[in-house]
């Protein structure tokens, strides 16, 4: 394992909104991943799990005294015009949830792996094009289904075009938002094999997900968030086999109501009587 982590956030605090309105929603939140690592994030609907993903890429300013290095970068300190450079480079991609939102409905799925690499540049269009031919193979995409638009392809393929476009850079870390959870079971499995298999790729892994069954599968090491704040992180194994933190512990019993997206008000009660009395 390579000594430096490509990703290691430093008390990271993140508000949203200015002066009087400013919410803190991210608290003191310290963590690393190396180079193959997949790590799982964990928490309820609100705990601040995507607002992290968005403060790694740059997309919120965190507080000052934070600190967030990718690849020996603390992307806190780039000024607008850096950020937009570190984002292009590609060396962070980041996978939605629902692969509408990343792909654009105009171009045909060849155009859409190809566009980050024409964004960044340098590369002839033999270069790019061979680079897509062996995204869509890794992917496990049928070639035919080059020239089609989103729209024309099932939600299983269409996130195997997400994640091939995010591929298609090289990227250090990969972070990947619910990707599973707005597919079906038969994909969701697909696209969770396909994640174990780029796993062993080098390229480290942050697997956001309510749905503790997929953490548990593809998934070393797991962090929990519980209102913002990172409650527990270990080994997967031991973070849903045995856990410590009663927040934790709820979150394992609950696990069939995680896969609707959120805790129930009962629970929620109880872990707020646990929490407190801890
Ligand atoms: N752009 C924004 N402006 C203001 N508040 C926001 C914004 N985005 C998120 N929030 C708030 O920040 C908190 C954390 O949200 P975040 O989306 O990071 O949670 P999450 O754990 O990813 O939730 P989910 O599982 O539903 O995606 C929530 O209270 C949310 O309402």
């Amino acid at each position: 394992m390579p000594e430096r982590p490509v990703l290691q956030t430093r008390s990271l605090d993140v508000h949203y909104g200015r002066g009087r309105a400013a919410k803190q929603v991210v608290f003191d939140v310290g963590f690393e991943v190396r180079a193959g690592e997949s790590v799982g994030v964990i928490g309820e609907t609100g705990s601040g799990k995507s607002t992290i993903a968005r403060a790694v890429l740059g997309l919120v300013r965190p507080a000052k005294g934070s600190s967030v290095t990718v690849d020996g970068t603390d992307v806190t300190a780039l000024s607008a015009r850096a950020l937009r450079a570190f984002r292009r480079s590609g060396v962070v991609q980041y996978v939605f949830q629902d692969p509408l939102r990343s792909l654009d409905p105009d171009l045909t799925v060849g155009q859409s792996i190809a566009e980050p690499l024409l964004i960044r540049g340098g590369l002839r269009r033999s270069a790019v094009d061979a680079a897509v031919r062996e995204r869509f193979e890794q992917v496990q995409l049928d070639p035919a289904l080059t020239g089609r638009f989103p729209a024309e392809l099932s939600g299983g393929q269409r996130q195997r075009v997400a994640i091939a476009r995010a591929l298609v850079t090289d990227p250090k870390l990969l972070i990947l938002d619910e990707p599973v959870s707005a597919l079906d079971s038969a994909n969701r499995v697909r696209i969770l094999e396909l994640l174990g298999i780029l796993r062993s790729a080098d390229v480290a892994l942050i697997f956001i997900s309510h749905d503790l069954g997929s953490v548990a599968g593809i998934t070393d090491r797991t962090l929990v968030l519980y209102h913002g704040r990172l409650v527990e992180q270990g080994e997967t194994a031991q973070i849903l086999g045995a856990p410590t933190h009663p927040y934790t512990r709820l979150l394992v019993g609950s696990a069939p109501t995680l896969a609707g997206g959120s805790i129930d008000r009962e629970s929620r009660d109880l872990l707020r009587t646990e929490l407190v009395t801890s």
